[in-house]
C-alpha cells in the first residue's frame, strides 16, 4: 500500500515515520511535484492540483483538517483535481472538540463575568463593581451543530446557560434547543445574547453574519467567530460594535489570513484576537483517526468523516 504525504507547513518527516509505525504494511512517502507514481492513500491540506489529477486509483484522499473548504474550492476551479469515485476524508475531532470547549468557556465566561469591562477600568485606575449579567439571560446560540458545536454546546452547558444551536436538519441534544434551517434562523437568532460561530464555509454560509443577521440579536451581544473569516462580514461588525448594537467579539479567523496590519480590529478596544489557532490538527490524534481509517477502508468499510462534496462539507 503506497501512501502520500502533501502539507504546507508540517514537518513530513515525523507525519511520514508516525505513519509508517501505524501502518507497518505500507510505504508513506512526501510528494514531490513531477510525482506521479501510483498510490493508494494521500494525506493533504491544500494541495497542490497535479498532485490528485489523474489519480483515480485513489481509494481515498485525507484532508488534514476539519474545514474542507480550500480543497472545495480548488476543486470547483479544477473539477478534474479529484475524479469523482475517490472519496475525501476530513479530521472529526481529533483533539479540536476539546480545543474549541477551551476557548468558547475562557471566552465566555469572561463576558459573562465583565472581565472585558474590568480589562477596561484597570486601564483608567478605577475600582467598581459592576452589575452581573443573569446567566438565565445569558442565552447562548450556536451556528452550527456538528462535530465542534455540540462540543461546544456540551461544554457550556454544565455552567446553566441556555443553549441552543442552529443547523441544517433538526438535533437531539441533551439540554439543547435545537433550531433548523432557513426558516429557523430568525427565531434562534432573536434572544441570543452570545452568537458562537461553528459552521462550515459553504456558499450557503459564507458572510451569513452580515449586520442584518447581528442586527437580530440582543442588543449589547457578543460575538465568537471560531470556523471561518468568511462568514463574518468584518466591516458590519465593525459598524454594529460602534453603533453599540454589538457590545464585544473574539475573532479567531479572518477573511484575510494573516489579518493585514491595516486591519481596524487589531486596534479595536472590544475585539479579541487569536491566530487560527482555536483547535489545531493534533499529530498523534490525527494519524490515529487515519490510520483507523485506512484500515477500515482496506477491510471495506467505509471510514467516518467522509465530506459530501456536493452539500459542501
Ligand atoms: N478556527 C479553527 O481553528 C478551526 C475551525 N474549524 C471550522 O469549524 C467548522 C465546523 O467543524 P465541524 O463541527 O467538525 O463540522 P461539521 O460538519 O461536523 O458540522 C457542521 C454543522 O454546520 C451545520 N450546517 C452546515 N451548513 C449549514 C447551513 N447551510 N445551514 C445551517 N446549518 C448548516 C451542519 O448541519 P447538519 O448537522 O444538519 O448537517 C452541522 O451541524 C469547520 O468546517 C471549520 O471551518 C475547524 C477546526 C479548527
Ligand atoms: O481551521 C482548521 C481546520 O482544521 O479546519
Amino acid at each position: 500500500m503506497d501512501i502520500i504525504f502533501y502539507h504546507p507547513s508540517f514537518k513530513a518527516a515525523s507525519w511520514i515515520n508516525g505513519l509508517q509505525q501505524r501502518l507497518p504494511q505500507a510505504t508513506v512517502r512526501q510528494w514531490q511535484p513531477g510525482d506521479n507514481a501510483a498510490a493508494d492513500y494521500a494525506l493533504v491540506r491544500t494541495p497542490p492540483v497535479e498532485m490528485l489529477q489523474g489519480r483515480s486509483d485513489l481509494k481515498g484522499v485525507f484532508a488534514l483538517g476539519a474545514g474542507v473548504d480550500d480543497i472545495l474550492t480548488q476543486l470547483k476551479q479544477h473539477p478534474e483535481m479529484l475524479s469523482e469515485s475517490v472519496p475525501l476524508f476530513r479530521l472529526e475531532d481529533t483533539g479540536m472538540g476539546l480545543q474549541m470547549q477551551e476557548y468558547a468557556v475562557y471566552t465566555v465566561l469572561g463576558w459573562f463575568r465583565r472581565f472585558d469591562d474590568y480589562q477596561q477600568q484597570k486601564q483608567q485606575t478605577l475600582w467598581q463593581s459592576l452589575k452581573n449579567y443573569r446567566r438565565q439571560d445569558f442565552t447562548i446560540g450556536i451556528l452550527g451543530a456538528g462535530v465542534l458545536g455540540s462540543n461546544v454546546a456540551q461544554s457550556l452547558k454544565v455552567w446553566g446557560f441556555p443553549i441552543r444551536c442552529w443547523s441544517r436538519s433538526p438535533k437531539q441534544i441533551d439540554g439543547v434547543t435545537s433550531y433548523y434551517g432557513a426558516d429557523q434562523l430568525s427565531d434562534f437568532l432573536s434572544g441570543t445574547q452570545v452568537l458562537i460561530n461553528l459552521l462550515p464555509n459553504t456558499p450557503q454560509t459564507v458572510g451569513i453574519i452580515n449586520r442584518q443577521l447581528l442586527s437580530q440579536l440582543n442588543s449589547g451581544a457578543f460575538v465568537l467567530n471560531l470556523a471561518r473569516g468568511a462568514h463574518l462580514v468584518e466591516e458590519d461588525l465593525l459598524a454594529a460594535l460602534e453603533a453599540g448594537e454589538i457590545k464585544a467579539a473574539a475573532l479567531d479567523v479572518f477573511v484575510q489570513e494573516p489579518l493585514p496590519e491595516t486591519s481596524p480590529l487589531w486596534s479595536h478596544p472590544r475585539v479579541a484576537i487569536t491566530p487560527h489557532n482555536a483547535a489545531v490538527t493534533l499529530p498523534e490524534e490525527a494519524m490515529d483517526y487515519i490510520a483507523k481509517s485506512i484500515q477500515q477502508r482496506e477491510a471495506g468499510e467505509m471510514p467516518e468523516g467522509r465530506v459530501d462534496i456536493v452539500r459542501g462539507y
